[in-house]
């Protein structure tokens, strides 16, 4: 019936004319296309017998990416993985009892018998697992389906996982919408994962209130997005926005800015040894991007609010003239509702009312001529004395030191001689903060910390465009944002309608970063968020998650540690080498590695430079590899060398990670995050190789790896 139905919508014509509608209904057919391609291919992946109480019969349900209904019955065929009575598959855990789930008329209770899964592909059945069985002797819900995916390798993209999807992510994912979801998961617990399908979700249940054209994901860098850009088309959703913070921020504040190279700035955080920027609330990312810093924009812009109305009557003529009190009421009064900008706007139209209406009283055509031109030259020179700042002199202003150049070019040479030094009330900017801030800004350059606080000023300048509102918002990655850009997100986005998510213990930029969720809890309401754990981890072994829960333990001692789910592999090997060997040593690892089963493998190292040195050693050795740095838009699968730092959000079957000896990564904080960074991202291998003496965080954990000397 399915290829029926696809046959039928194949059938018409592409639209290739000039009318919308028809532009519409030609874009909703080639979506419905993909969709039920899919379908066709793989109808059902789940099937899940259910008697409801009260009735007699047990009803199997059959659970696929689409749902689909009998032609003349109206019947449900295929249940979609999202709707209601399909959450059963999921939450049930099996048990004698009864199992229920919340229907649009209420909860509905009954038995399952069987809870079976299913893998088709191009329509041949390849595999049944049965995870639940009343009628068997010992009916309890197994892992095997999922230990068998989870044990599958994986190719360049992240995948869905609706055919497994676990009790403690279903909850997540069918969270009501109009609240903000706060999710700290331990690596590998499918946050991402989980972020995408929930969206899959809130389309679905509120498909009437959102589109998907709404709905936003905010991912760390370009290359992520692309390593996640399969999911949401494989549930078959399109049309969601993905994008970075900065580079939505950039767009909708439309300021000719550029952004300073943070390359130097990376480069000094993410060495080894050596100084680094400073780990405190005055760094720049952690000062910029605090609710305290918004606060006191906030009350300059109070203070530039309370002064904007310039001194003076506007008086065009002998006889005429139009109070300064007038005008305050229009501003304070008749328009407050609108913002600053606007408000100006608003009043340059009334002031020239005014004038019309005064000249229409002048009777004489020759003085009414010579009145309109005094008039509009009055006008024109009293509209001078307005504020007629855009954001970034606004947010400029707010950096000037004492003497510092006024004149330093900012845009147009108007507004740079009218660059004032504003007051932040309450707040000192710290020195290095300043100096740093107004050197970028004499060129238009702007720091990634710099782009919320602009966006604050922004609202209160010129308001939120309704069309660049949001329905719904994912933060991936969070613990890398700050407050400020959450707040300021929390104005974009309708209802405070979010999901959050991210790994404390992953926060290798501490520097600008959060330390707690409770500074994203306490940005809203109480009753508007809710917070979530997950801390079972998917991607790797029990073998790696214990070795690198013991890394995270070495540098902090109270961090949330992984549950591993019950798949036992290799144990993880540690290689010490002797620094002549370290070429030999990661070329002999990586041809083994390559040579086996593993289908992606990553070469993990500690900065870009060393990483790049790694690349062209195995270019030279005719390996070939892709060197991932700051700058990669796409992931390509296969071998990758790639810096600690940028693997974060991505997973290999097989991780080698090098340098790990005390040089390289210290027994503290930040090294402890990075190291666990590393480890987390192999699925089924994990090779660990150092010369001389090995970081102090594997030290002491012998039984967790077997040791090789030399390979
Ligand atoms: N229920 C599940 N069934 C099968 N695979 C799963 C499940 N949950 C997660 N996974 C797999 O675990 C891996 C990790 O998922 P994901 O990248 O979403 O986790 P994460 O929490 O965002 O990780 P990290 O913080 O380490 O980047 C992926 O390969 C994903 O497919």
């Amino acid at each position: 019936m399915i290829s029926r139905r696809l046959q039928a919508l194949q059938s018409v014509p592409r639209y290739a004319g000039d009318d919308v509608n028809e532009q519409i209904l030609d874009a909703i057919r080639q979506d419905k296309i993909r969709a039920m391609s899919g379908a066709s291919d793989e109808p059902y992946f789940g099937r899940l017998d259910f008697q409801e109480e009260k009735e007699q019969d047990v009803r199997p349900l059959y659970i696929g990416k689409l749902g689909m209904e009998d032609d003349k019955s109206g019947q449900p065929l295929v249940v979609d993985w999202r709707a209601p009575v399909a959450s059963l598959f999921y939450s049930f855990n099996g048990g004698e009892g009864n199992a229920s789930y919340e229907a649009p008329d209420g909860l509905i209770e009954g038995l399952v018998y069987l809870k079976r899964n299913l893998v088709i592909r191009k329509q041949i059945l390849q595999r049944v697992v049965d995870t639940y069985d009343r009628s068997s002797d010992n009916p309890a819900v197994t892992d095997e389906f999922l230990l068998y995916r989870l044990g599958e390798n994986k190719d360049n993209k992240l995948r869905d996982i609706v055919s497994t999807i676990q009790a403690e992510q279903d909850q997540i994912i069918r969270s009501v919408k109009n609240t903000a979801l706060i999710i700290q998961g331990v690596a590998g617990s499918g946050k991402t994962t989980v972020a995408l399908h929930r969206l899959a979700y809130l389309l679905y249940q509120y498909r009437d209130q959102i589109r998907a054209e709404r709905m936003i994901i905010l991912a760390p860098n370009r290359m992520f997005l692309d390593y996640i850009s399969s999911v949401l088309p494989e549930l078959g959703v399109g049309h969601i926005q993905q994008t970075t913070f900065e580079d939505w921020a950039l767009e909708t504040l439309d300021d000719r800015l550029s952004l300073a190279d943070e390359a130097k700035r990376l480069e000094r955080w993410f060495a080894y040894g050596g100084d680094k920027l400073e780990l405190n609330d005055e760094a720049p990312g952690r000062f910029k991007g605090s609710v305290r810093f918004m606060h006191a924009i906030g009350a300059a812009l109070d203070e530039f609010e309370t002064g904007f109305v310039p001194d003076g009557d506007f008086d065009p003529w002998p006889g005429a003239r139009l109070p300064r009190a007038k005008i305050k009421e229009w501003f304070f009064e008749e328009y407050k509702h609108y913002p600053l900008m606007k408000r100006k706007e608003r009043l340059e139209g009334r002031i020239k009312r005014w004038l019309e209406m005064e000249l229409n009283e002048t009777r004489d055509p020759n003085v009414r001529k010579d009145r309109k031109k005094k008039g509009s030259q009055k006008l024109k020179t009293y509209l001078k004395l307005w504020p007629d700042d855009t954001v970034f002199t606004f947010y400029r202003s707010l950096f000037l030191q004492p003497g510092s150049d006024k004149s330093g070019s900012s845009g147009s040479g108007k507004s740079a001689d009218k660059t004032v030094r504003r007051n932040l009330p309450g707040l000192d900017i710290p020195a290095a903060v300043a100096d740093e801030s107004e050197r970028a800004y004499r060129s238009r350059r702007v720091f990634p910390e710099d782009l919320a606080p602009m966006l604050y000023i922004s609202e209160r300048l010129y308001g939120i465009d309704g069309n660049r509102t949001f329905d719904h918002v994912v933060v991936d990655e969070a613990q890398d944002f700050s407050p400020l850009q959450v707040a300021v997100l929390n104005r974009y986005v309708r209802n405070g309608s979010f999901t959050i998510l991210g790994d404390l213990s992953q926060g290798i930029h501490a520097y600008k970063g959060i330390r707690s969720w409770k500074e994203f809890v306490s940005l809203f309401d109480s009753g508007a968020s809710g917070y979530y754990t997950l801390e079972r981890s998917y991607r790797s072994t029990m073998e790696i998650i214990r070795f690198a829960n013991l890394v995270l333990a070495g540098g902090i001692p109270n961090a949330m540690q992984a549950v591993p789910v019950f798949r036992s592999g290799e144990k993880v090997k540690v290689l010490r080498h002797a620094p002549e060997a370290r070429n030999s040593t990661i070329v002999r690892a990586v041809r083994k590695l390559m040579s086996g089963t593993a289908s992606t493998v990553a070469v993990i190292g500690r900065t870009e430079a060393e990483c790049k040195d790694v690349h062209t050693m195995l270019l030279r050795e005719d390996i070939s590899a892709t060197l991932i740095d700051s700058q990669r838009n796409k992931y390509e699968g296969g071998l990758s060398v790639v810096p600690v730092y940028l693997a974060k959000g991505l997973e290999f079957d097989a991780v080698i990670l090098i340098d790990a000896d005390a040089a390289h990564y210290g027994g503290n904080e930040h090294d402890a995050k990075l190291l666990y960074v590393g480890c987390t991202r192999a699925l089924h291998e994990l090779w660990v190789l150092h010369a001389g003496e090995a970081t102090p965080l594997i030290a002491g954990m012998d039984d967790e790896y077997s040791k090789y000397s030399p390979v």
